[in-house]
């Protein structure tokens, strides 16, 4: 299985990283515009190999998208990140046009691909990408929910004191710091409801901090995330490839799920080897309708902004 990861930066190079160490392609092409440097990063990597015991072969290119062709999965996470006080919506202007090229490319040598949007702000690069490139809604698949959804349960362990894997938690909505919706009234500790063990406070504390995780760590590292960002589009990839059916909440196209069409937002998803098999339409509650009917807004929103690139 061929994956190409389009952006060797930060995010594109932890997730090849993750993707060869725990075998989920046999291929890697790493793609950017810098020359030489995923060259340099494939080189790295692959200098891992007999120290972590892995066989996925990667390779770097710049620019040259023939080296793409007949791509199982794209990962495109080219783009500008955001620096401490920026929100990713900021990034629209530079990431627009860099995510509607590299998709077109990438189209035109791996035109059976699934594409996995990462690049921010990652709803409406998603939607973007879905209308620059026409193809099935089932192929297109915004990586957001994964990662809000490991941070919701990093802060429900610390609040807990119990390990992350015994905490089941979603986030769906938008991948923005105002607009995520953890989902709070359903997250477990081994099955029973968290609301057991925590108060309301400290409830509404991991909720706050969950929307914020991608701020905090911008601002104590002075660029976004990676490590996490890069293990979340792997677990996904990881869903793809081996055709696992996990569900993940994923950005996709909505056509009447949660009342809602034409934009692509959070919602529960089977992840299988055709991309999104399956948007699960679950029943909200008044306020977690309320908060996603807010989400919807700020999306819709930032969508119009793509009228001078569509
Ligand atoms: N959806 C999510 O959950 C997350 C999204 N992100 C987003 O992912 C993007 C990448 O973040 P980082 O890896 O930290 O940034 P980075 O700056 O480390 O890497 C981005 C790479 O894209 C390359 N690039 C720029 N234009 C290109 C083009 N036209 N073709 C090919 N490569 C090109 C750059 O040379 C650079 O190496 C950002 O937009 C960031 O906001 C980051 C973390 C999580
Ligand atoms: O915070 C950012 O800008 C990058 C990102 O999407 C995340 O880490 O969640």
């Amino acid at each position: 299985m061929k994956v190409t990861i389009v952006g060797a930066g930060n995010v594109g190079a932890s997730c090849a990283d993750v993707i060869s160490y725990r075998g989920i392609a046999s291929e890697v092409v790493l793609l950017d515009i810098k020359e030489g440097y995923a060259e340099g990063k494939a080189m790295d990597l692959m200098q891992c190999a007999t120290n972590t015991g892995f066989n996925t072969q990667i390779i770097g290119v710049t620019n040259d998208y023939s080296k793409t062709a007949n791509s199982d999965v794209v990962v495109i996470t080219s783009g500008i990140p955001r620096k401490p006080g920026m929100t990713r919506e900021e990034l629209i202007g530079i990431n627009a046009g860099i995510v509607k090229s590299v998709a077109e490319n990438i189209l035109k040598f791996s035109p059976n691909t699934i594409i996995v949007v990462v690049s921010n702000p990652m709803d409406t690069m998603t939607y973007l990408t879905l209308k620059a490139t026409g193809l099935p809604k089932n192929r297109i698949i915004g990586m957001g929910g994964a990662l809000d959804s490991s941070r919701f349960r990093y802060y429900l362990s610390k609040a807990l004191n119990k390990p992350s894997n015994d905490i089941s938690a979603m986030v769906i909505g938008g991948h923005g710091d105002t607009t995520m919706i953890p989902l709070t009234r359903l997250a477990s500790y081994n099955g029973i409801p968290v609301s057991e063990f925590l108060s309301q406070e400290a409830l509404d504390k991991v909720a706050a901090d969950t929307m914020v995780g991608g701020a905090t760590l911008t601002g104590l590292l002075g660029t976004s995330a990676w490590y996490a960002p890069g293990a979340s589009v792997a677990y996904l990839v990881d869903s793809i490839l081996n055709n696992q059916h996990k569900m993940i909440a994923c950005s996709v196209l909505l056509e009447g799920e949660y009342g809602q069409s034409d934009l692509c937002i959070g919602v529960p998803c089977i992840i299988g080897r055709n991309g999104v098999e399956q948007i699960l339409n679950i029943e909200l509650n008044d306020s977690e309708k309320e908060k996603f009917a807010k989400s919807v807004d700020a999306i819709r929103n930032m969508n119009a902004d793509l009228a001078s690139v569509l």
